[in-house]
C-alpha cells in the first residue's frame, strides 16, 4: 500500500489534484481490502500492474508527454483495474449465470465491474480523493479510467490493437483520443506483463495463474459446465501454454509500441529471453 501511495505521489498527482494525505491513505485501505484472496487476481497483481505502469512512464520517456490528468487515470486505473475479481473468468460467470453476468447482460461483466467498484469506493467522502478535482477534469478522469479498465478485457484485444495499430501513423500527443488509445495500450501491456519480469519472479505468478485457472476448471467440471480447455489440469502443459501467450498476444501487443516509443524493445527482449527459457524447458 505504501509503494502504491508513493507512485502516485511521485507524479506530483497529490498536489496538482489537491489530495489530503489522510484521504489517500484511506482510500489505499479500501482498495486494498476490496481485492480478494484469489491466486492471481489479488492486491499484489494490482500493484505489480501499477508498478509496470509506472516503469513505463519513466523508461519510455512518457512522464513528459502526457498531462498529470493522463498519468492519474493510467494509476488509478492500474490501481483498481482487477477490483473484487472472484477468482473466475467472463466465459465462467456467463456460462454459470452468475449475478455479474445478469447484472451487466453478459457484456464484459468482471471488467465493468471493477470499474463501477471504483467509482463506489469514490461516493464514500473520507476515501474520496477526486474532492477537490474541477468538474470538467472529473468527467475525463471518469470517461478515462472506465475506457481503460474495460480495455483489460481480453476479449477486446484485437479490436483496441487494431485501431491503436491504424492511428500510429498520425499519432499526436495533442490529440486525447490518440492519448487515450495510447493509455489502453498501456495498460494492457502492464496487466499481461509478468513474463517481462525476471524468469524467477514469472514463474511465481504463472503458478499463481495455473492455481486460479485450475481451480475454475475443477468447479467447471463439478457444475458440469463447458470446461475452458487452457484450464483443464488434466491436459494443460504449462510451458506451451506460456509460449502460445506470448507469441499470440504479449509479444505483438509490446511490438506495437516500438515505432512511438523505442525503448519498448527494451520490454520486448525480456519477454523474448523467457519464452526461449519455456522453449527449452518444453523440449
Ligand atoms: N497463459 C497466460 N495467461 C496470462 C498471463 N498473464 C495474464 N494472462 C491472462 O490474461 C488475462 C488478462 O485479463 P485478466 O487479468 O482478466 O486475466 C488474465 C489471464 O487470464 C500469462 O503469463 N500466461
Ligand atoms: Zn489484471
Amino acid at each position: 500500500m505504501v509503494f502504491m501511495q508513493h507512485i502516485i505521489s511521485d507524479f506530483n498527482i497529490n498536489k496538482i489534484y489537491n489530495i489530503e494525505q489522510e484521504t489517500m491513505q484511506r482510500w489505499m485501505r479500501r482498495i486494498f481490502l476490496s481485492y480478494n484472496d484469489a491466486p492471481f487476481h489479488n492486491f499484489k497483481h494490482s500493484f505489480c500492474v501499477t508498478q509496470m505502469i509506472y516503469a513505463m512512464l519513466k523508461t519510455l520517456d512518457l512522464s513528459a508527454k502526457l498531462a498529470p490528468l493522463d498519468i492519474f487515470i493510467l494509476l488509478f486505473s492500474g490501481a483498481c483495474h482487477d477490483l473484487d475479481h472472484t477468482g473466475f473468468n467472463n466465459t465462467f460467470h456467463i456460462n454459470a449465470q452468475t449475478e455479474l453476468a445478469l447484472r451487466y447482460n453478459d457484456a464484459s461483466p468482471l471488467e465493468n465491474h471493477h470499474s463501477a467498484t471504483a467509482f463506489h469506493i469514490l461516493q464514500d467522502e473520507d476515501c474520496n480523493i477526486l474532492k477537490n478535482m474541477e468538474p470538467s477534469d472529473y468527467l475525463t478522469f471518469r470517461r478515462g479510467v472506465i475506457r481503460c479498465i474495460l480495455a483489460t478485457d481480453l476479449a477486446k484485444h484485437d479490436a483496441i490493437l487494431d485501431e491503436f495499430i491504424a492511428v500510429l501513423p498520425l499519432f499526436d500527443f495533442k490529440n486525447n483520443n490518440h492519448k487515450l488509445l495510447l493509455s489502453m495500450i498501456l495498460i494492457k501491456i502492464a496487466d499481461i506483463s509478468n513474463e517481462a519480469r525476471p524468469v524467477e519472479c514469472a514463474n511465481i505468478w504463472m503458478e499463481c495463474l495455473f492455481q486460479e485457472y485450475f481451480h475454475q476448471s475443477d468447479v467447471e467440471k463439478f457444475k458440469g459446465l463447458q470446461v475452458t480447455p487452457y484450464m483443464d489440469r488434466e491436459t494443460v502443459s504449462k510451458c506451451k501454454s506460456q509460449i502460445a501467450f506470448i507469441k499470440t498476444l504479449l509479444l505483438p501487443l509490446i511490438k506495437s509500441l516500438h515505432t512511438l516509443c523505442p525503448g519498448s524493445k527494451e520490454i520486448t527482449r525480456a519477454v523474448q529471453r523467457n519464452m526461449n527459457h519455456y522453449m527449452l524447458r518444453d523440449k
